[in-house]
């Protein structure tokens, strides 16, 4: 029987912003702390098709967890791996000290999230996304303030969280060093999911001392065969000194090797190396090429549901996208510019049937109107003056079998339209000079920034070509509109090197209108996270200052056009000799509007 009086010390919790914010959040979810804590748990049908869902991070994670748990066998403690929305997807441990209520919410089926449990550290740590420790009374919910728990977000390579791993005893079982030991498992896990994400691509995983090699301390890289970085995990941007990951001629001495030395040196097996580091340190390294997708995670990573953080209106373009993949209907994705049409894309075609063929994007905006033609359909030998030798086989033949993506379709000149209308009717194609047509299958996605429809009633787009491209339309909402932006810009700083926001900054962020959408405030973000060199939060401080001058403007704009209508009220007024009813009706604003600002 536990006589200590277990309350949450409300000084403790004013040390911890993160378990302030993590109670401020569990008041608003209109949990009552006194109450019995109501634990959800899902039904075993309902629990198998999530964990199915989750197939490829939950298989990669058995093994971690397995290995955590012979590191902490005698703490009596349960060691629990969640899915992103604090889902119990598997459990093992030791559970006699708990009581027959925990011992049941500690099981596979049960939901941590703070939305149901309060401040706990699996809901915390999702919600907060970082490592937290939730012991005793910090819980919200006084039936779980026996309980100490330490949880450790899993990001996948792109910065999506997956999930958390979390070891969860009687309080009276808090050891000091287990939120070390989960870390090092969340790493190991996060580099065995790097490993299996990328196809195609250079794998380097190196260190500079060659015994961490093999350990979760070990950098990895991973680059396309042109030398782009595609992912780098925490260990390799620390020993780089870097960051972001940077592309291959910056990360490596470029005189000592090359990226095609060591493409060649690792295309059959894997290759141990010696380089060279940009700043001159010598590292153990081994290359490999992966050319081969992995099965095991393939299902679970879903690029689509990577862009789903938390915004309704994308969760339901997501969801109506998800359904049509494979049944060959075009999709138009509208939205301003940088409002991410083209990573929609992308995913849509990375979870799509034709997903291991090409992707072939055409901006049909940046082509000057005269390549267009050549560009998108080819052309045979000897075409037209200056044509190469051996023709070109143009983007619709290179997509064939995978997803053509035509980016700004509004911008594409009315001739090429027509031309483009036969191609998608007859479903083959004639290069330029050619007599030959090629049958040609392929997912076809047009996006646009311009209103189609007015486009049409202009006369300039086509009708017959506006209707045969959007078999589903889907509109991306901008920016300040999105209800995940807070969510969106903790992705982005993670994928920044993991600096934080300061509650200002995050502020200025969220009241701020983006006319440049994402571009913009990536943009935004990655200079800040620069000009912050060793800070670890970014404050509003290091913002760029053209940044500072555009919201400063914004400010000064709206104070004016408050200004203005609060004049136009005054002056309507006057005219209805103090009529308020009537200098509402002739503004046409509510009785209420005028009150106020009269
Ligand atoms: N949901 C998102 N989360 C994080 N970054 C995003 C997201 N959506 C877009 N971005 C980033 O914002 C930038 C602009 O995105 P993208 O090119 O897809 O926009 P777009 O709508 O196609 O722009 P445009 O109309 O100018 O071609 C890219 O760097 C992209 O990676």
């Amino acid at each position: 029987m536990l006589c200590k009086e277990l309350v949450v010390d409300q000084f403790e919790l004013s040390q911890s912003p993160h378990l302030l914010a993590a109670h401020q959040r569990s008041q608003q979810y209109g949990l009552d702390a006194v109450t019995q804590a109501d634990y959800v748990i899902l039904s075993a049908k309902q629990l198998q098709a999530q964990q199915e869902e989750q197939r490829g991070f939950y298989l990669q994670a058995l093994p971690v967890l397995s290995t955590l748990y012979q590191q902490i066998a005698k703490s009596h403690s349960t060691i629990v791996l969640t899915d992103a929305n604090g889902l119990v997807l598997h459990a093992l441990g030791e559970d006699q000290f708990l009581a027959k209520n925990h011992k049941v919410a500690l099981k596979p089926g049960a939901i941590w999230s703070e939305q149901y449990q309060g401040t706990n550290a699996i809901g915390t740590a999702l919600a907060e996304q970082r490592a937290i420790t939730v012991h005793a009374e910090q819980h919200f919910l006084r039936a779980n303030q026996v309980l100490t728990c330490a949880s450790v977000p899993i990001f996948s390579p792109d910065s999506s969280l997956l999930g958390v791993i979390d070891v969860t005893g009687d309080y009276r079982s808090y050891h000091a060093s287990t939120l070390s030991l989960i870390k090092m498992s969340a790493q190991e896990l996060e580099n065995k999911i790097l490993y299996h994400t990328f196809r195609n691509a250079l794998y380097i995983s190196f260190h500079s001392r060659a015994e961490f090699m093999g350990t979760a301390m070990e950098g990895i890289l991973v680059f396309d065969v042109d030398g782009h970085c595609l992912a780098a995990n925490q260990s390799a941007l620390f020993q780089l000194g870097a960051a972001a990951p940077m592309p291959f001629v910056h990360c490596f001495d470029a005189r000592q090797q090359s990226i095609n030395d060591i493409l060649s040196a690792c295309r059959v097996n894997p290759a141990q190396l010696t380089l060279t580091l940009h700043n001159g340190m010598r590292i153990a390294a081994i290359a490999r090429f992966a050319n081969t997708p992995q099965a095991t995670l393939s299902k679970r990573f879903s690029h689509l549901n990577y862009l789903n953080t938390g915004d309704s209106q994308v969760a339901r373009i997501i969801e109506r996208v998800s359904k049509v993949l494979g049944h060959g209907i075009p999709i138009l994705i509208t939205g301003e510019t940088g409002s991410g049409k083209e990573l929609l894309a992308q995913a849509i075609h990375k979870d799509s049937p034709q997903a291991s063929k090409n992707f072939v994007a055409v901006n049909c905006a940046s082509i000057p109107e005269s390549l267009i033609e050549s560009e998108l359909f080819g052309y045979a030998e000897g075409a037209f003056t200056g044509a190469k030798r051996s023709g070109n086989h143009g983007k619709i033949i290179q997509a064939h079998g995978g997803t053509l993506f035509l980016d700004e379709i509004g911008d594409m000149p009315l001739a090429l339209q027509a031309r483009l209308l036969r191609v998608l009717q007859e479903r083959e194609i004639t290069p330029l000079g050619s007599d030959r047509s090629i049958a040609i299958d392929m997912a076809l996605i047009c996006a646009t920034h311009r209103d189609l429809a007015a486009q049409v009633a202009q006369g300039l787009f086509r009708e017959d070509l506006y209707y045969r491209i959007q078999g589903l339309t889907v509109k991306l909402p901008p920016v300040r509109e999105r209800g995940d932006l807070a969510i969106v810009i903790r992705k982005m700083l993670h994928s920044l090197g993991q600096k934080e926001l300061s509650s200002a900054a995050l502020a200025l962020c969220l009241n701020y209108d983006w006319p440049g959408n994402f571009r913009q405030l990536y943009t935004v973000l990655r200079t800040a996270a620069v000009l912050a060199g060793d800070e670890k939060q970014l404050d509003i401080a290091h913002f760029p200052d053209d940044f500072i001058d555009a919201i400063a403007a914004n400010h000064q704009q709206a104070k004016h056009l408050h200004t203005l209508s609060t004049q136009a009220i005054q002056a309507a007024i006057s005219e209805h000799h103090g009529n308020i009813s009537a200098a509402a009706r002739a503004l046409g604003i509510s009785r209420n509007t005028v009150y106020r600002n009269k």
